[in-house]
C-alpha cells in the first residue's frame, strides 16, 4: 500500500532542512545506481559529509517520531537515506530499486519532499501501478511511503529544483499483507480507545495485536 505522510515536518523544520540541504555540496547520482538504473538515472546526490548526516538524521528523527509511519512501515532500520537534488533537464526513468541494500533487504521506500510546489514544475514521483499510473508530488514536509517492489520514476524537472530526502527502510514485518492487517489493527484499536477507553475488549484486542505482531516480527 502507499500512503502519504502529511507533516512530517513542520514548516520551520522543513526551511531550516531545505536551507541546510541546499548548502551541502552534490554529486552525479549514477555513482550509486545499479547497472540498469545507471542509464535513466539524471540526479544529483549530496556528497557524504557530517552536514549531511546532520540533515539526515533530523529527517529520519522526524519520520520515526510520526504515527502513521510507525504503524505503516514497523521500521526496523533506515537502510540507506539520501539527498537527491533535480535541476532542469533532470529525471528518473522507470526503474525498480535494489532488494539489497548495505546488506539488508530494503521493504519500503520513502520520498520527503522539500521544495515549496510554486519552486519547481515536473518532477512528481510516478509510481507505475497495475491500472495505471500514481503521481506524486507533495508539499514540503510532506511524504509518500510505498513498497520498494514496486516500479517508479521521477518525471523531469523543467525549471527551478526539487529537493528531496529518499531512503529505504527494512520493517521488522517483512511481509506487505501482515503489515496491512497489523496497521489496520492499530486503527481499529485506536478509534476504540478513543470511543470507548481502556475496556476489557479494547485490552483483548491489544493483546492480540501484540502478539500477531511477536508472531510476524522477525530478527
Ligand atoms: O526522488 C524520488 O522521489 C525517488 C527517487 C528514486 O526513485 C531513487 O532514488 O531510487
Ligand atoms: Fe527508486
Amino acid at each position: 500500500m502507499v500512503f502519504v505522510l502529511g507533516n512530517v515536518l513542520d514548516q520551520a523544520e522543513v526551511a531550516a532542512l531545505r536551507e541546510a540541504a541546499t548548502a551541502l555540496p552534490y554529486k552525479d547520482g549514477r555513482a550509486t545506481a545499479g547497472r540498469y538504473a545507471r542509464g535513466v538515472k539524471r540526479n544529483e546526490q549530496a556528497a557524504k559529509s557530517d552536514a549531511l548526516s546532520a540533515v539526515l538524521s533530523k529527517a529520519t528523527e522526524a519520520l520515526s517520531r510520526h504515527e502513521v509511519f510507525r504503524s505503516v512501515a514497523r521500521p526496523r532500520k533506515f537502510v540507506r537515506t539520501l539527498v537527491s537534488r533535480y535541476g532542469p533537464g533532470m529525471e528518473y526513468g522507470t526503474h525498480v530499486d535494489d532488494a539489497i541494500m548495505a546488506g539488508a533487504r530494503t521493504d519500503m521506500s520513502f520520498t520527503l519532499f522539500l521544495s515549496p510546489l510554486d519552486s519547481y514544475e515536473g518532477g512528481g514521483l510516478i509510481m507505475e501501478e497495475q491500472i495505471e499510473d500514481r503521481r506524486f508530488r507533495l508539499e514540503p514536509g510532506d511524504a509518500v511511503l510505498y513498497p520498494t517492489s514496486v516500479l517508479h520514476r521521477v518525471e523531469g524537472v523543467t525549471s527551478g529544483e526539487r529537493l528531496a530526502i529518499v531512503g529505504w527502510i527494512q520493517s521488522w514485518v517483512r511481509d506487505p499483507a501482515r503489515r496491512e492487517v497489523l496497521h489496520d489493527l492499530d486503527v481499529a484499536a485506536d478509534a476504540l480507545f478513543r470511543d470507548s477507553g481502556k475496556t476489557p475488549h479494547f485490552d483483548r484486542l491489544l493483546k492480540a495485536k501484540a502478539n500477531l505482531y511477536r508472531m510476524w516480527a522477525e530478527g
